[in-house]
């Protein structure tokens, strides 16, 4: 039935297909401890295995070391929270998966909190300038430092890749690579006054849950796509925030918000845009191992885990 061009893993991941884990075990964009320990849980869980036996080459050399950088002397900037040290950490994190990405490897990010997603998107666009984002969340993280009201960096990376909003000089390093019809968002049910105007102004599509239970998440995945890569030729950068899920589903994250997307919506999204042939890097961010009782963190690193799976190819039958 495939050609061999459509049986390739995406059009632009060479073969043998490499995944390379980006873990990056890092909090200091939100106060909720934990996080960081969210990577860590994945791979412990048996990950990297995992997507070896989906017939993955993975690389793997240990975690992000981000000792060098210290919560020290990191005073608030306006409302910023840990703005050096979420820069630093940010910067690091892209050069590596930029680096990843120029070797035809395809990164996946193990967070951690979301402000990651400002250094694992630069890094994809440094190798895919054309690439397109999905972002799948509850929330749109698309604050700027001037309409934050909680001051975590979590909450505004996609502002900072769009380049709007007052010009921070410790982020001078993040480029405004990603265009506000480069990015679509999936399963949106907590957003902020002034991201809801951010999002009307700049014209950038969002499916809420409020679309996936009127169309149904086959359609809407199908909409989001024709939007942001409507000749499925573009790269795919999906950055998944397991707090999209709904908290019945994985219940291990900082800021869940109830009304989410169902175990079987999420791996579709996944499952669909493995498909395209065109995904070229994923996160996985938010899963928060000290939240909630042991069961529900198996629950949520396990899905965690499923999520990418799907991402990389696993199928159903
Ligand atoms: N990546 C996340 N979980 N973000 C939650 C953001 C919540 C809120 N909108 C804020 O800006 O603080
Ligand atoms: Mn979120
Ligand atoms: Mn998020």
């Amino acid at each position: 039935m495939a050609t061999s061009e459509e049986s390739r893993v995406s059009r632009f991941i060479p073969d043998p297909k490499t995944v390379a884990i980006v873990g990056c075990p890092f909090s200091g964009g939100q106060t909720k401890a934990g996080v960081d320990k969210g990577p860590i849980h994945l791979v412990d869980a048996g990950l990297p295995e995992q997507l070896a036996h989906l017939g993955w080459k993975v690389l793997f050399d240990g975690h992000h070391q981000f000792e060098e950088i210290s919560a020290a002397n990191d005073p608030p900037i306006g409302k910023l929270k840990n703005p050096r040290m979420v820069s630093k950490v940010c910067q690091a994190v892209a050069k590596q998966v930029g680096e990843h990405a120029k070797r035809g490897e395809l990164p996946l990010t193990l967070g951690g909190d979301h402000s990651l997603a400002m250094g694992t998107i630069s890094g994809t666009f440094e190798k895919y300038p054309d690439a397109c984002v999905v972002w799948v969340d509850a929330h749109a993280d698309i604050n700027t430092p001037d309409t934050t009201d909680s001051g975590n960096i979590h909450g505004m990376p996609v502002s900072f890749l769009l380049g709007i909003g007052t010009k921070v000089p410790e982020f001078a390093w993040v480029k405004p690579v990603l265009k506000p019809n480069r990015i679509v968002y999936i399963g949106l049910r907590d957003v902020d006054a002034g991201e809801k105007r951010i999002l009307k102004e700049n014209g950038i599509k969002a499916f809420s849950m409020h679309e996936v239970d009127k169309y149904g998440i086959g359609k809407v995945v199908e909409m989001a796509l024709d939007h942001v890569n409507p000749n499925r030729d573009r790269p795919i950068h999906l950055s998944f925030d397991v707090d999209a899920l709904d908290p019945s589903v994985a219940p291990s994250t900082g800021t869940p918000v109830r009304g989410g997307l169902t175990f079987r919506e999420g791996h579709y999204i996944c499952e669909t845009i493995y498909e395209t042939g065109c995904l070229v890097a994923v996160d996985i961010m938010e899963v928060n191992p000290f939240l909630s009782d042991a069961d529900s963190v198996k629950q949520t690193v396990a899905v965690g885990c499923s999520l990418v799976r799907s991402a990389l190819g696993e199928t159903l039958l």
